[in-house]
């Protein structure tokens, strides 16, 4: 699964520990397996291992409290933010509207309105969201109310004829509109297994306990969207953006001929990496001021592998000093300099031979460090008879998406075994700051502080 291709933002660009889920989670537990190598696993094609993945990821990281019907589709995470991630692009590169609040549209919102959830915890957003499926639209109000979101999302049901027509307050501008359509022809498209254990056949990535008209449509994808594009063009004057992704490559080419037609003024289109699947979005507008050709590609450059990270070793025989030569006490030497950097952590992997925490920095704390080093040393003294490195939270817990907002830089720290007398340390670069040349500046303020007592 190569993560790194995920939008930048993504917070599932570093996997979640499974270890870690199934020891805090028992809902998560019973799916979890273990590999002979250790690793633990989950079966992606078990619609409810897939679900419990969801939900714990949902509550752990966004606080949300979500219960998905067993013969639904089951929304994956990294998918889902990958759309909202570009969204909320696209939105900064059209400027806001002049309103102060964000609205927007999700047209099919599914079992738990995903979108609207995700978006109005981590963004503040208020949604008008649809739904034409009585099951769907009962759990998606059950939802709202869970999570004590009415102020923010408004669910209503349609029929599946609608799109936005007679179904929007026309009174109201909105900034944008997001669908995840059915993908498939309902002609072409016959399920065979409902169960739990056996996925839907054409459709495994989608957990595989989907029902049929979630996910499929007469005449598919581009038949639903042409219909889409069509009503677009009659509510214009009161949606500034409309997005929709797409399942399937070959529909991309026939849908912007469309959009040719309907006479939108501008449009783009992008594709969404998630492990095995690629989706792909496309974003129209009938607004003149808005040249959506224009918006940059914001994709992991060098494709998708990012730069490479930095590495340094250190050798049994330098570290002779400061005690055990282990992974987790390099780790924990690492930390304790972070935290003089007034860093934020969020531990991702933790083995015997190799730990990883990534790390949020607020503000540029690294130039003039070694008179910061000393500030941040004499505050970790002050008050605690404690390690120094033990009061380095590394917490797999912390909500670090809803502080996402505002940070200056993100970078990974691996630090691994990698012979009897050596340990590597390796910064990856994720987002902001000055790109390498942060890390750079980083790595160079561990090697000189490192070994120091
Ligand atoms: C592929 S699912 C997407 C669900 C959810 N948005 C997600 O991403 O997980 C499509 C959803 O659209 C709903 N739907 C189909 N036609 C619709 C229409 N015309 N208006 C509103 N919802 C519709 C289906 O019932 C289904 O819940």
């Amino acid at each position: 699964m190569n993560s790194s291709l995920m939008h930048p933002r993504n917070p599932y660009r570093i996997p979640p520990d499974f270890k870690e889920l199934a020891l805090k989670f028992p809902e998560f537990r019973k799916h979890a397996k273990q590999k002979l190598s250790g690793k633990i696993e989950i079966d992606f094609k078990d619609a409810a291992a897939v679900r419990a993945l969801s939900t714990v990821l949902l509550k752990r990281d966004f606080n949300l409290q979500v219960e998905l019907p067993p013969d639904r589709l089951v929304p994956t995470l990294p998918l889902r933010l990958n759309y909202l991630l570009w969204v909320e692009d696209l939105l900064l590169f059209a400027k806001p509207s002049t309103e102060q609040i964000v609205r927007g549209i999700d047209i099919g919102t599914g079992a738990c309105c995903i979108y609207p959830i995700l978006a109005a915890r981590m963004k503040g957003w208020h949604f008008t969201a649809t739904e034409a499926d009585e099951t769907n639209h009962k759990c998606s109000l059950e939802t709202i109310e869970r999570n004590c979101l009415q102020t923010h999302v408004t669910i209503i049901k349609v029929t599946a004829e609608s799109m936005l027509n007679g179904n929007i307050d026309t009174t109201q501008l909105y900034d944008f509109t997001m669908c995840n359509p059915p993908f498939f022809d309902s002609d072409n498209f016959v399920p065979k297994s409902r169960s739990d254990k056996r996925p839907l056949p054409m459709c495994p990535k989608s957990g595989g306990s989907a029902s049929a008209s979630e996910i499929a449509v007469k005449g598919g994808e581009v038949k639903f969207i042409e219909k889409l594009i069509k009503e677009s063009q009659e509510v214009k004057s009161c949606v500034r953006l409309f997005t929709t992704m797409v399942g399937h490559k070959s529909s991309v080419a026939p849908i912007k001929a469309l959009l040719q037609e309907a006479g939108a003024s501008s449009w783009n289109e992008t594709e969404f990496y998630q492990g095995r699947t690629t989706r792909w979005g496309l974003a129209w507008t009938f607004c003149d001021n808005i040249a959506l050709a224009n918006l940059p590609q914001i994709r992991p450059k060098n494709n998708g592998k990012g730069p490479p990270p930095l590495t340094y070793t250190v050798s049994r025989e330098r570290w002779t000093s400061k005690g055990d030569f282990t992974v987790t006490s390099v780790l924990f030497k690492t930390v304790e300099l972070l935290i003089c950097l007034k860093m934020e952590f969020r531990k991702v992997k933790d083995k015997k031979d190799k730990k990883a925490v990534e790390f949020i920095a607020r503000a540029n704390t690294w130039s003039n460090q070694r008179r910061k080093l000393r500030e941040g040393k004499r505050l970790l003294e002050q008050g605690s008879d404690q390690p120094q490195a033990k009061k380095a939270k590394i917490d797999s817990d912390t909500h670090v998406q809803q502080k996402e907002r505002s940070f200056y830089l993100k970078g990974l720290i691996l630090v691994e075994e990698t012979g009897k007398d050596s340990i590597s340390l390796q910064l990856q670069w994720i987002e902001g700051g000055l790109g390498r040349e942060s890390m750079n500046q980083i790595l160079q303020y561990m090697k000189n502080n490192l070994f120091e007592k």
